[in-house]
């Protein structure tokens, strides 16, 4: 059996769909170059599997390599569970049988109760375990560690895992080895024997040594991940639905990418099981074959970087084709789970996907919207962002948002009720900072004042501040407003014209009323003489007549 290829995932049983998706084999991937190479996501599959098929690199089947964890080879972490209590095998009393029919049924049962409905598709809840670790030093206005891991259990959650427990650390700096110390990996691993647990989550990103040792140390059946590994599964779980436009095509093939490049470090375990078979006769058996894996992986980087560019280079021409219209356009963008697809949809009808969970956009949508004064703008909704965003999905973002550094105003949408929005807002801050859109005019939006306790307070602080407006995108509450600030922020951004527009031009002048602020007209005999702001690119196109004007 050949599992999907989140790195999350291990062997399901055949009848149900895993947690993860395999969709892009079906997307048109570049990754499948010739017949004899080895399709990359395979490979990254087979990378953290345990018990599944493994595809050498003469394409033969190497049935359930089983990894032997308790194998003393490389030893990375000596000695660490001295000591530490286990609780399971190590009973030796002897059970009835009845007893033990009892507990295969119970087993058997709570195995049943972990079959969940997730996107539609019937998954399996694997049981995880989060580990933080708080730095000493962390400024106070940081996510604190307990924030930071909540917020990891709702991406868990997202990603289909069940969370039984956590853990933190507090740390002058993690252990370069296994992260946390010795004396809390043990704890933990007493912990996660009795919980049952599957999968162990790291908040922040693992070293592939520390991933290793962690592995080892754990147990051979205890998988060991971080948040870099589980957002890149999100986000690879989200394109089993979402196919449908080029961006998403885009994000998720830079998702593919990220994936690729955060595994060919950590492209290790699997080959050990090769020299082990051989009885250690062959030595660096495995080292070989890691490093044939290696080079596959890279030339299929190469490969999909080189598709990547020459689709962007295709879509920016697309993009300066179809500006031939200025409409200005405004890009929600802010933190996920802030209420920026609720906006859009309050705004323009939009009916685009809004709910309560992380990642729910992954396709950003863009709606006219059309304002009582008869002006018009284009509003774009966004993937949200998220503290601690592996760099490597910054990379996707920015080629995938390219958009939003052709937005002519960024209004960054806050959830004001969230007890870290501050934090979410510097988060935000952070990631807009990497994506150079500096330039571009801001306005800042309050959204779910209907949560807050004392929204006349909150109220009278957002108009103390500038650019900050004070919605409830759920309820409508303060869309006028928000309306009326975009257009001034707009206003900002455009340039003043006064042009002389002759008769025979009439199509202009519906443009300008349409795409700029009209501030006066005039009817004299050569032509209608407009007063407007307009954006720069058509002001450009204004200026024959904006000479008549002057002469
Ligand atoms: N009470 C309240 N809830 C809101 C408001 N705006 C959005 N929500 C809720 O917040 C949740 C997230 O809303 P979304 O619009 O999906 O958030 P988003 O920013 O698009 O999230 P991502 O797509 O994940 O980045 C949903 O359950 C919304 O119903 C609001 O003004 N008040
Ligand atoms: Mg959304």
């Amino acid at each position: 059996m050949i599992v999907s290829h989140c790195s999350l995932t291990r062997p399901w049983p055949s009848s149900i769909h895993k947690p993860c998706f395999p969709k892009l084999k079906k997307l048109k991937f570049p990754l499948t170059l010739t017949s004899n190479t080895v399709n990359s996501l395979k490979l990254t599959t087979r990378v953290l599997q345990q018990g599944t098929e493994v595809v050498s690199p003469d394409n033969a089947l190497v049935q359930n390599p089983v990894i032997q964890t308790k194998e003393e080879t490389e030893d990375e972490v000596p000695g660490i569970f001295d000591g530490v209590a286990s609780t399971e095998s190590e009973d030796k009393t002897p059970v009835s049988s009845n007893k033990v029919k009892k507990k295969k049924k119970e087993d058997e049962d709570s195995s049943e109760n972990r079959f969940k409905l997730r996107n539609g598709r019937e998954v399996y809840e694997e049981k995880a375990y989060l580990v933080g670790v708080e730095r000493k030093g962390d400024m106070a206005d940081s996510f604190g560690t307990e924030e930071s891991l909540k917020e990891l259990g709702q991406l868990a959650d997202t990603a289909g895992l069940l969370v039984v427990g956590s853990s933190y650390q507090k740390l002058a700096s993690p252990n370069p080895r296994t992260y946390i110390g010795s004396g809390k990996v043990a704890e933990i691993k007493s912990a996660i024997q009795g919980l049952d647990v599957e999968t162990v989550i790291f908040d922040d990103e693992l070293s592939p040594g520390q991933l290793r040792n962690l592995e080892k140390t754990l147990g051979g059946d205890v998988r060991v991940c971080d948040r870099t590994a589980l957002i890149l599964d999100i986000f690879n779980q989200r394109a089993a639905t979402h196919e449908a436009s080029l961006q998403a095509w885009l994000l998720l093939h830079f998702v593919a990418l990220a994936q690729m490049e955060y595994q060919l470090p950590r492209l290790t375990r699997m080959w050990s099981h090769l020299e082990r078979q051989a009885g250690g006769r062959v030595k660096g058996m495995g080292e070989k074959q890691i490093e044939v894996d290696k080079r596959i992986l890279r030339t299929q980087i190469g490969v999909l970087k080189k598709e990547l560019e020459s689709v962007r280079k295709h879509r920016k021409q697309y993009r300066n084709r179809r500006t031939s219209v200025p409409v200005p356009v405004v890009s929600l963008v802010g933190y996920t789970n802030a209420g920026k697809s609720t906006l859009l949809n309050q705004l323009t009808g939009a009916g685009v996907l809004a709910e309560d969970r992380l990642f729910a956009t992954l396709d950003p949508t863009t709606r006219r919207v059309q304002m009582k004064n008869g002006n018009e703008f284009l509003l774009t909704d966004t993937v949200g962002f998220i503290q601690k965003l592996p760099t490597t999905l910054v990379a996707a973002f920015r080629a995938t948002l390219e958009e939003i550094s052709e937005s002519s105003l960024l209004v960054h949408v806050v959830d004001i009720s969230h007890p870290l929005a501050e934090q979410q807002m510097d988060a935000v801050d952070k990631v807009l900072s990497e994506l150079d859109v500096s330039s571009i005019p801001r306005l800042t939006v309050w959204n779910k004042v209907d949560r807050v306790s004392d929204p006349k307070k909150l109220k009278l602080e957002a108009e103390r501040k500038q650019d900050v407006v004070f919605v409830s995108a759920l309820n409508g509450d303060g869309l006028q407003q928000f309306c009326n600030a975009v257009q001034e922020k707009l206003k900002d951004s455009m340039v003043w014209v006064e042009a002389l527009v002759p008769f025979d031009k009439g199509e202009l002048l519906s443009t300008i009323h349409q795409v700029g602020m009209v501030e006066r007209t005039e009817y004299t005999e050569s032509g209608t003489l407009i007063k407007a702001h307009v954006p720069l690119r058509f002001a450009r196109l204004l200026a024959p007549m904006r000479q008549l004007c002057k002469s």
